[in-house]
């Protein structure tokens, strides 16, 4: 039996974040491995004109949690939706629940966060640090809480080349901005957010590394865990490969890719691709909840959940196998045959820009205007090139994160719980993963049957020949224009044709004399 898994049973167990990409995995694997525990607490808000009921049976219908409700058909009774929203005071819950919450909670997993790179500083700190210092305010009032989880960045300290699993300080503390920003209008945020954020490229890894500092200074005496994973990606093992429902970090460039609208890109090939499959920072998660809960460790324990220092994969192997999967599995109806040029240098990545996205959405345009359509073509270019240029960051770097604390954990498991709960990315076979990945990107985000495969390697053959015939055609305009500008360029081409003429007569010749 899981020492793990026997934990959980019978707890009360909070998680904020839950309809969220790794939220929804925690909460499968919870229910798969420890059926008995007690209730799950979700802090949700209504969204997209659905209640909080239909956002949890939305979650439960899906792909993802099929195998769990083969064997626990009333999973929902385990889950209980509390209204809430990060951004307001005492999250907006009710007394009733906040009483329910007080007295009932053993263990917090705090995953709620906002991920986007672009958000407004007043927003990213409203969720990223003031929500977390009230949720910490919160769980010191919680009379049965055994462990506070808190799910944080590897990239949190990213202006760091080697990371350790400690808390850095920040240049500027935490409640100073959270105090500033509340008289601060938002035209002088946005001036002061460049000198603020300093050598961190985006807010959001800004704004997570103020939440950690918040978390050491209000850890009272709880017994806190801070877990850092890098690029989370698709599932691994479990419940099955290939698991992705959002188009964040990788999803969105594979996607991109793979429908040929994105087919170069500045990368540095050798550069570390620290990927980390969602299932095994899951995994993780789990086993850092237990440990910290009966061993409760002196201090708050930093965990990295990254890949690079112990099965290293880099972004040429990556998109070579990305690349080798279109191949095999293709997407349907690509706008380009997909293709993946990496290049470091500016110069080159600008004329790729121009070249290969760029020109073939104005000319794309052109077509739709002509046909009497809505051009959209240049708009989603845009888009695109702008979301590539916000994760350029993150693909031309290499960090090294240690990992003791993460290894100190797995040598603490039994073997029994090493295999339930394995977070051994030793064992990560990458060529398969990404296989998988692509193939669930495929499957899980765009709906796209399997059945198509032949149709899209049809397609694929059409855009082929076009490509042909584009370029020869291009080719022929361009000799054209200039044979008629340069002397040079005419004599080079009467040179071929009378070469041509005499291999060809010398051919003859020789064939006639044979017969
Ligand atoms: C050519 C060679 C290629 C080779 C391929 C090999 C693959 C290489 C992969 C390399 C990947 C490198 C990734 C590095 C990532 C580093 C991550 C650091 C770790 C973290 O902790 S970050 C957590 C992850 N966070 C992110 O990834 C957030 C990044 N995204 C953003 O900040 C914003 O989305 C962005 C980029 C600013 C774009 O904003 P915007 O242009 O405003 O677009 P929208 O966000 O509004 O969305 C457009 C469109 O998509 C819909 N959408 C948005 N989010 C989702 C979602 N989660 N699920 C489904 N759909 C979503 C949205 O509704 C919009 O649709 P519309 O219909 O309204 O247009
Ligand atoms: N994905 C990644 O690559 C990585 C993620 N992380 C960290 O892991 C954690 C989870 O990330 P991930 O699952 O990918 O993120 P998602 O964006 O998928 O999920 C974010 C969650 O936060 C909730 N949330 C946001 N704002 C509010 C609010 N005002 N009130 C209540 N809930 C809110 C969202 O709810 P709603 O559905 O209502 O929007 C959603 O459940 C984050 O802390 C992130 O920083 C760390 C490293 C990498």
């Amino acid at each position: 039996m899981s020492t793990i898994a026997a934990f959980y049973g019978g707890k009360s167990i909070l998680i904020t974040g839950a309809t969220g990409f790794m939220g929804k995995v925690l909460m499968e694997k919870l229910f798969r491995t420890s059926p008995d525990l007690k209730v799950i607490y979700i802090l949700v808000r209504p969204k997209a004109g659905q209640t909080l009921q239909q956002r949890v049976f939305q979650i439960l219908n899906s792909k993802l949690f099929e195998k769990v409700k083969e064997v626990y058909p009333n999973v929902h009774e385990k889950i209980r939706a509390i209204y809430a929203d990060l951004n307001q005071n005492d999250f907006a819950i009710s007394k009733e629940d906040m009483q329910e919450l007080l007295s009932c909670t053993n263990i917090i997993f705090h995953c709620a966060a906002t991920v986007r790179f672009d958000d407004t500083l007043r927003h990213a700190v409203q969720l990223n640090v003031t929500a977390t210092r009230q949720l910490l305010l919160m769980a010191s009032q919680m009379t049965k809480l055994e462990a506070f989880i808190h799910i944080s960045t590897a990239y949190s300290n990213c202006n760091l080349k080697h990371i350790d699993e400690v808390i850095y300080p920040c240049p500027v503390e935490p409640k100073k901005i959270i105090d500033s920003l509340e008289w601060l209008d938002d035209a002088i945020i946005d001036e002061i957010t460049p000198k603020l954020i300093r050598d961190w490229p985006n807010i959001y890894t800004y704004t997570k590394a103020l939440g950690e500092m918040v978390v050491q200074q209000e850890s009272r005496n709880l017994n806190i865990a801070i877990i850092r994973p890098s690029i989370v990606g698709a599932t691994w093992q479990e419940p099955f490969p290939g698991w992705v429902d959002n188009i964040n970090g990788p999803n969105g460039l594979i996607i991109a890719t793979g429908k040929g609208f994105l087919r170069a890109i500045k990368a540095t090939p050798m550069a570390v691709a620290d990927l980390i499959p969602v299932d095994t920072v899951i995994n993780l998660m789990l086993a850092v909840g237990w440990y910290t809960a009966v061993h409760r460790p002196k201090s708050t324990l930093v965990y990295h959940s990254t890949s690079g220092n112990l099965n290293p994969c880099n972004w040429h192997k990556m998109g070579v196998q990305v690349m080798a999967t279109f191949e095999k599995i293709p997407f349907e109806r690509p706008f380009r045959r997909p293709n993946a040029n990496f290049t470091t240098n500016n110069f080159t990545s600008q004329y790729w820009n121009a070249v290969s996205h760029r020109a073939p959405a104005i000319i794309y345009d052109c077509y739709l205007r002509l046909t009497g359509r809505k051009p959209r073509m240049t708009k989603l270019m845009n888009r695109l090139l702008r979301t590539v240029s916000m994760l350029e960051y993150f693909i031309n770097r290499s960090w090294e994160w240690s990992t003791y604390n993460t290894e100190m954990l797995m040598s603490e498991l039994s073997p029994e719980d090493q295999r339930v709960f394995n977070f051994d990315v030793r064992q990560l076979n990458w060529l398969e993963y990404i296989e998988n990945y692509v193939l669930g990107v495929k499957k899980y985000l765009l709906k796209e049957d399997m059945a198509g495969i032949p149709e899209a390697k049809q397609h694929l053959k059409r855009l082929r020949n076009i490509h042909y015939l584009f370029n020869t055609a291009l080719f022929l305009i361009a000799w054209r224009l200039l044979i008629a500008r340069s002397q040079m360029a005419r004599n080079v081409w009467f040179f071929i044709i009378s070469f041509c003429y005499k291999f060809l007569s010398y051919f003859r010749a020789s064939s006639t004399l044979k017969v």
